[in-house]
C-alpha cells in the first residue's frame, strides 16, 4: 500500500508551483509528498506545516517551516486522510494531528488530498472518527457523544496532541449527514475539533496508482 502512498504524494507536485508557500499535512502519505517536495526547496517560499511531526521532516530536507499567522491564505494545501467519501468529504485524524490540519486547509484555496484506494468509501464512519478534546472535558464529551450520536467514544489512551489535548475515537458511526454531525460536534462545549472535513471537503482527491487516478 505504501507504492500506492508514494505515487499519490508524487503526483501532487503537479500542484506546486514557484514561490508558493505549500500547506503541508501529517501522514505516512505525506512523508513522500514532503521527500518528493524537497528538490523544490529552492523555488518554493517555504511551507506552513501541520504538526512537529511534519515540521521535522520539512526541515530535515531543509525547507523553511513558516508561520501561518504570517504566511496569510495559501494556495496549496496538501494532506492525506483516513477516509475519502465520493464527495471528496474527509475523516482525518488517525495521527492526532486534525485541529491544526483544519485550520491549514481552511486557509488555503486548493486542498489537494492524497490517498491509496483503500480510504475510499460510500459513507464515511467505518474508520473511528477523531474528536480532539480538552483534558478536563473527556468524560463529559464522551457522555454527550453517547447519548447525541449513538457512537461509542473510545479514549486514545496515552496520546496527547501537538496542542496539548486528547482524543476521543467515536466507533459505530455511519455519517449520513457529515454536515450536520460536524456542525453538531462542534458545539460540544470542551471540542476543539472534530475530524470531520464536509464543510470544508478537499478539491482534488488524487488516488495512488499507476497512473494516479485524479479526482
Ligand atoms: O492526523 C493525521 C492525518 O489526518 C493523516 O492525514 C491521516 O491520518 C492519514 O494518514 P496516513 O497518510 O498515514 O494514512
Amino acid at each position: 500500500m505504501s507504492e500506492a502512498k508514494r505515487l499519490a504524494a508524487v503526483k501532487a507536485i503537479d500542484y506546486v508551483e514557484d514561490g508558493m508557500i505549500v500547506g503541508v499535512g501529517t501522514g505516512s502519505t505525506v512523508a513522500y509528498f514532503i521527500d518528493a517536495l524537497a528538490p523544490w526547496r529552492d523555488r518554493i517560499a517555504g511551507a506552513v506545516s501541520s504538526s512537529e511531526q511534519s515540521t521535522a521532516r520539512l526541515k530535515l530536507h531543509g525547507i523553511e517551516v513558516i508561520d501561518l499567522n504570517t504566511a496569510g491564505t495559501l494556495s496549496l494545501y496538501v494532506d492525506g486522510a483516513d477516509e475519502c467519501d465520493p464527495h471528496k468529504r474527509l475523516i482525518k485524524g488517525g495521527g492526532a494531528a486534525l485541529t491544526r490540519e483544519k485550520i491549514i486547509a481552511e486557509a488555503s484555496k486548493t486542498f489537494v488530498c492524497i490517498i491509496d484506494a483503500s480510504k475510499q468509501v460510500p459513507i464515511l464512519g467505518k474508520f473511528p472518527l477523531p474528536v480532539e478534546v480538552i483534558p478536563m472535558a473527556r468524560s463529559l464529551v464522551a457522555r454527550e457523544i453517547l447519548r447525541t450520536t449513538g457512537g461509542q467514544p473510545v479514549w486514545r489512551d496515552g496520546i496527547v496532541t501537538d496542542n496539548g489535548n486528547v482524543i476521543l475515537d467515536i466507533h459505530n458511526l455511519s455519517i449520513v449527514d457529515p454536515v450536520g454531525i460536524e456542525r453538531e460536534l462542534n458545539q460540544l462545549p470542551g471540542v476543539v475539533s472534530v475530524g470531520l472535513f464536509a464543510r470544508r471537503p478537499a478539491d482534488v482527491v488524487i488516488v495512488g496508482a499507476e497512473p494516479p487516478i485524479v479526482l
